[in-house]
Formats: C-alpha cells, sequence, structure tokens
C-alpha cells in the first residue's frame, strides 16, 4: 500500500477542515440565503459520499457517512427515536469519538460483505456499554471521590479521560500508520467534539456538507495514488511516467536504470528481502540530482527522466547515483520485527548486510523523436551497460 507522510498528512487533513470550517464561519453572510437548498442538499450529498466510498473500497468512509445520514435524519426529521437521540449528546458525543477510534482500528473491507454484520454488532456493543458506563457514573464517581488517591480524578473521569485517551490514540494513529483515511478520521474526530460541545457555530446540514466534500476529497487523492503509486516502493508507475511524457518539452534525457543480477538475489536471499531492497534502492533513487524524476517501471526496473536537462546533466547525476547505491550497506530486517534495544543486543551475523549494484543506461531527445523512442534508446544503451559487466552508465 501506497505510504503516506504520516505527519504531513495529519496536519494537512486536520488543517483543511479548520479552513473549511472557518471559512464557512467567515462566509456566512454569502451562503446563508442558500440555507434551504443547503438543508435539502445534505441528504444527497451524504447518500452520494457513502457511495462514491463504498465504490473505491473506502468503506469506512462509507459507513461514517451512513452514520452522519441517521444522525442527520434523526435530527431533520419526527422519528420515534429523535426526542431521545436530542436528548442524549452526552451519549452521541462518547458513541460518535468510540465509532471513530474503532474505525481507525479497522481495514477497509468491502462494506456490503459478512463484515458489515461485524461492524453493526460492534456499532450495538459500542452504544450499549456507552449507555452503560453513563449510567453507571454515579457509583463510579462516589467511589473515585471516596479513595484519596483517586479523588482528583473523579470529575473528570467522565468525558474528559476517554476522550483524551481517544484523541490522543487516534492522532498516534494517524501520524505512524501514514494512511489518509485514518488522518481522516482523526479530523472528524476534532470537527465532531468541535461539533457535540458547541464551540462551532454552524447548522449540522453545513458542518455535514463540509465533511461529505473532505471525505470525497480522501478518497479522490487515495483512489489518485493507487493508480500512479507503486505500492511496494511508493514511487509513481509507469502510468505516471507516461503522463509526465505528455508535458515534456523537446530537451530531456531518459535513464533506464536496472538493479544487476536480481534474480538471483531473489533465489539467495528469498523475494521478501528482494522486496525491502527494493524499497531501499528506491529510497536511495530519489535523491537523484538535477530534478531527475524517478519512476519505477516495473519489476526491477526503473526510469530517471530529466526534463530540460542534457545527457553530459544527467550522466553526472546518475553516475553519483550508482556509486552511492553500490557503496550502500543495506541493512535487512528480518521477519520478526525486534526493538531498537535487542536489536543492537543481538550479535552482527543476526542482521543481514547486503548490496547490489545498478546498470544505467542513458538517451537524449534527438530532433523529432517520440518519448517512447527515447526510452527504448535508454534500453538499449542499459542492454549495453549489461554487457560491458554491470554496474556503469552507459550513453
Ligand atoms: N522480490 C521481487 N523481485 C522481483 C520483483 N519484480 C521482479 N522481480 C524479480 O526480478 C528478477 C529479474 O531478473 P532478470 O530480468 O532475469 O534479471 P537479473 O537477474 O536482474 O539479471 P540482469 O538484469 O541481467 O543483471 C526476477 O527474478 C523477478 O522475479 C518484485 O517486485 N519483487
Amino acid at each position: 500500500m501506497y505510504k503516506f507522510e504520516g505527519v504531513k498528512t495529519t496536519l494537512g487533513c486536520t488543517f483543511g477542515l479548520v479552513i473549511c470550517m472557518f471559512s464557512a464561519l467567515h462566509f456566512q453572510q454569502d451562503w446563508q440565503h442558500y440555507a434551504a437548498t443547503i438543508s435539502q442538499l445534505t441528504l444527497p450529498i451524504l447518500l452520494f459520499c457513502a457511495g462514491f466510498s463504498a465504490q473505491f473500497n473506502r468503506s469506512r468512509l462509507a459507513l461514517i457517512c451512513l452514520l452522519w445520514t441517521l444522525l442527520f435524519i434523526s435530527q431533520s426529521y419526527a422519528l420515534p427515536w429523535s426526542i431521545w437521540v436530542k436528548n442524549s449528546t452526552s451519549w452521541l458525543l462518547l458513541c460518535g469519538a468510540i465509532t471513530l477510534f474503532l474505525m481507525s482500528l479497522m481495514q477497509d473491507r468491502a462494506l456490503f460483505s459478512r463484515h458489515l454484520l461485524t461492524r453493526l454488532a460492534m456499532l450495538g456493543f459500542i452504544g450499549l456499554s456507552t449507555h452503560f458506563w453513563l449510567s453507571s457514573q454515579e457509583t463510579i464517581n462516589s467511589w473515585l471521590t471516596n479513595n484519596k488517591h483517586t479523588n482528583l480524578l473523579a470529575p473528570y473521569v467522565t468525558y474528559h479521560v476517554p476522550l483524551f485517551l481517544i484523541g490522543s490514540l487516534l492522532f498516534w494513529r494517524s501520524l505512524t500508520h501514514k494512511c489518509l483515511t485514518r488522518a481522516t478520521l482523526f479530523s472528524s474526530f476534532l470537527l465532531w467534539l468541535a461539533l457535540q460541545l458547541n464551540w462551532l457555530a454552524l447548522p449540522l446540514d453545513v458542518v455535514i456538507v463540509i465533511v461529505a466534500f473532505v471525505y470525497l476529497l480522501t478518497v479522490s487523492i487515495d483512489s489518485y495514488f493507487l493508480a500512479y503509486r507503486d505500492d511496494l516502493t511508493g514511487l509513481p508507475t509507469r502510468r505516471a511516467l507516461n503522463q509526465l511524457s505528455l508535458s515534456l518539452g523537446r530537451k530531456y534525457t531518459v535513464a533506464m536504470l536496472d538493479i544487476d543480477h536480481f534474480k538471483k538475489f531473489n533465489d539467495t536471499y528469498g523475494h521478501d528481502i528482494g522486496d525491502q531492497v527494493l524499497k531501499l534502492v528506491a529510497s536511495k533513487l530519489v535523491k537523484v540530482k538535477s530534478g531527475g524524476k524517478v519512476f519505477r517501471y516495473g519489476g526491477e526496473e526503473f526510469t530517471v527522466v530529466f526534463p530540460s536537462k542534457t545527457s553530459d546533466v544527467a550522466l553526472d547525476a546518475l553516475e553519483q547515483l550508482r556509486e552511492d547505491i553500490a557503496n550502500y550497506d543495506m541493512v535487512i530486517r528480518q521477519q520478526n520485527r525486534q526493538s531498537k534495544k535487542s536489536r543492537q543486543s543481538k550479535p552482527p551475523s543476526d542482521r543481514k548486510v547486503v548490496n547490489v549494484t545498478v546498470s544505467i543506461g542513458i538517451a537524449s531527445r534527438q530532433a523529432k523523436q517520440k518519448f517512447e523512442e527515447v526510452v527504448k534508446n535508454a534500453d538499449v544503451a542499459l542492454y549495453r551497460a549489461k554487457k560491458k559487466g554491470r554496474n556503469n552508465v552507459s550513453d
């Protein structure tokens, strides 16, 4: 799965949502004439968002959209349970927060599958246990107050402690799991707090419309990365390379790069370690100088494009890159990852250090040449580099 950068994604998502809310507040005069239209559109937008998320296999966001739908219709229409929902703000606050946390623990499995039943059962369990928690507050509080070690905690135990814990865990998961959906879940949690604690002077339908657009954006960005980023290395794929080729000027250089004897490497160390090496090589490639853009062409082959650069400039950058990779001691993780301390205490033989080399072929665009022809020439040059004994750059 393509990994998003945890800190940037979490901050970006949260910041984006705050900006949306702030703008909605600031420009109230502009949209308030359309309040009735917004209210009418809320349900279709939410249902569209749920369907869109489910279609793109983001079932957690789809389920959350359905829960927002339930909240919206409970508050907007006179349903048998509407009054109960309106009077159960504490229950709603905790239930919503726990549900978001639960979603951050789950995987995106198909919405309409047997997992839906498990999820619904879990939601039911959250509802009941929250109800039980709130109804036993008097007993818990009096017990905590009577105990001299815990009496200071008593006023905070009902909401503050659970919400703080849930918020911290969601934040932590958002930072460490490098997944856009988890970052969106964290920002949804902040929004949920703001909404339920009346920090936001915005009507529910406006908040929901904004949230739905944030979810749509999340699904779209996620899907874009799925289509254009390689799962294993996180590099742009060949599809992205073809896209770039359409916007290149007349002058550019293309390099094809292949890991030497990778089949032998896989046969010796196994496919999993081969995968780790591909990732490590990719992490070196992205540091290429002179504005080179790196793509995974397929298998153990990569492409570097130098827009507006001649082969001389590219050659220097690629020579440097080849040397860096050849001198790079790659420390390979063992199957069961150990703690940092135990890794350091293990004898060196337990840590696998491997080296690989790469062969590179480069070609610059000549007059009237198409991109495919330049790639083909770079491929021919790569073949020459292999013939020359590998671990070299050929043009
Ligand atoms: N681990 C792993 N191996 C891959 C992946 N994609 C391709 N390979 C392996 O890469 C190897 C490519 O081998 P070859 O094309 O024969 O080339 P080579 O062994 O690198 O030899 P030369 O290119 O001639 O130096 C094959 O064994 C593929 O299975 C991948 O995603 N992960």
